[in-house]
């Protein structure tokens, strides 16, 4: 790979010629907060989950998004249905297993999706926080909720083994965030206001489909991009926020104004050898 800063100027730029479509099924929390912030990067986002359209949806669009969060039988359905036609038309598809380790049927449902999503190889991405990939993985049986009680320093060694055992992009979030794919990233930007508003995780995976929905030129690897989106514009927001209120408003500004090579100059990435 050229320069990662290069990689990461070269797809905000890109994004903000092409508007990429990203079909979301998410939960009922963020819906809006994701849809305003792809908005805000300038992507394109759509709420949609219903079977009948779902063919459609995809067909027109870059990505899908499949967030478990507010999960029950029929989502679920809705979920494995989408996913296996993102298989069939080879979309890119990235997993938020929201609260994943805090009830079995979390867990099971996102290795569910794992199976069925794993014939998309580098083109299923994993994005959740460090207890979400470590249950995932099986490293750890419970969790507390939807908020990690563990550092993403700890949940390495479960992303590497989900990207051994699925073959996709697993993005861990925290304090660091780290991107393991065929080559492994870290990033140190953001600020730890971050985790004191939902949907801050849904909304980075939200992002990640929209970096996966554009033509990749030289390197696949959405989850690096939509880290460095998040980290900077994250950093920016805080120095203008008085608390999590302003910060949520401050967030989608920062997002709008963001430019390829602000993002280049101001994100903290390296790569672990
Ligand atoms: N302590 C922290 N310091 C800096 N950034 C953080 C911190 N915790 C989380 N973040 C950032 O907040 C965003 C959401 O991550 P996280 O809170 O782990 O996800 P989730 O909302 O799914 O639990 C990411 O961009 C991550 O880098
Ligand atoms: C609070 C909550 N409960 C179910 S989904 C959800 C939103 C979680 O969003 P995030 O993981 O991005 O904070
Ligand atoms: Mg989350």
């Amino acid at each position: 790979m050229k320069d990662p800063r290069q990689y990461l100027a070269d797809q905000l730029a890109l994004l903000r010629q092409t508007h990429p479509l990203v079909v979301n099924i998410t939960n009922y929390v963020v819906m809006n907060n994701t849809a305003n912030a792809l908005l805000a990067l300038g992507a394109s986002p759509i709420m949609a989950h219903s079977h009948e359209e779902m063919e459609e949806m995809l067909t027109i669009a870059g990505a899908l998004v499949i967030n478990i969060g507010t999960l029950d039988r029929q989502w679920i359905a809705r979920m494995k249905h989408a996913a296996q036609l993102a298989v069939q038309m080879n979309k890119p598809l990235v997993l938020d297993p929201v609260g994943c380790g805090a009830s079995e049927l979390r867990t099971h449902t996102s290795r569910e999706l794992c199976e069925i999503a794993k014939a998309l190889g580098p083109k299923f991405i994993v994005r959740g926080n460090a207890s979400e990939i470590m249950a995932l993985s099986g490293e750890i049986r419970s969790t507390k909720g939807v908020d990690s009680l563990e550092t993403s320093d700890n949940a390495l060694g479960a992303a590497m083994a989900l990207y051994r055992q699925y073959g996709c992009e697993v993005v861990v979030s925290g304090e660091t965030d780290y991107v393991v794919g065929r080559r492994i990233f870290t990033l140190h930007d953001g600020h730890d206001i971050m985790p004191r508003v939902t949907g801050m995780g849904c909304t980075f995976t939200a992002l990640t489909a929209a970096f996966a929905a554009q033509p990749q030129q030289e390197y696949l690897s959405p989850g690096l991009a939509s880290a460095a989106v998040m980290g900077v514009a994250g950093k920016l927001a805080a120095a203008q926020s008085q608390g999590p209120g302003s910060f949520q408003m401050q967030m989608l500004d920062a997002l709008y104004q963001l430019t390829p090579e602000q993002l280049a100059a101001s994100v903290t990435v390296s790569e672990l050898s």
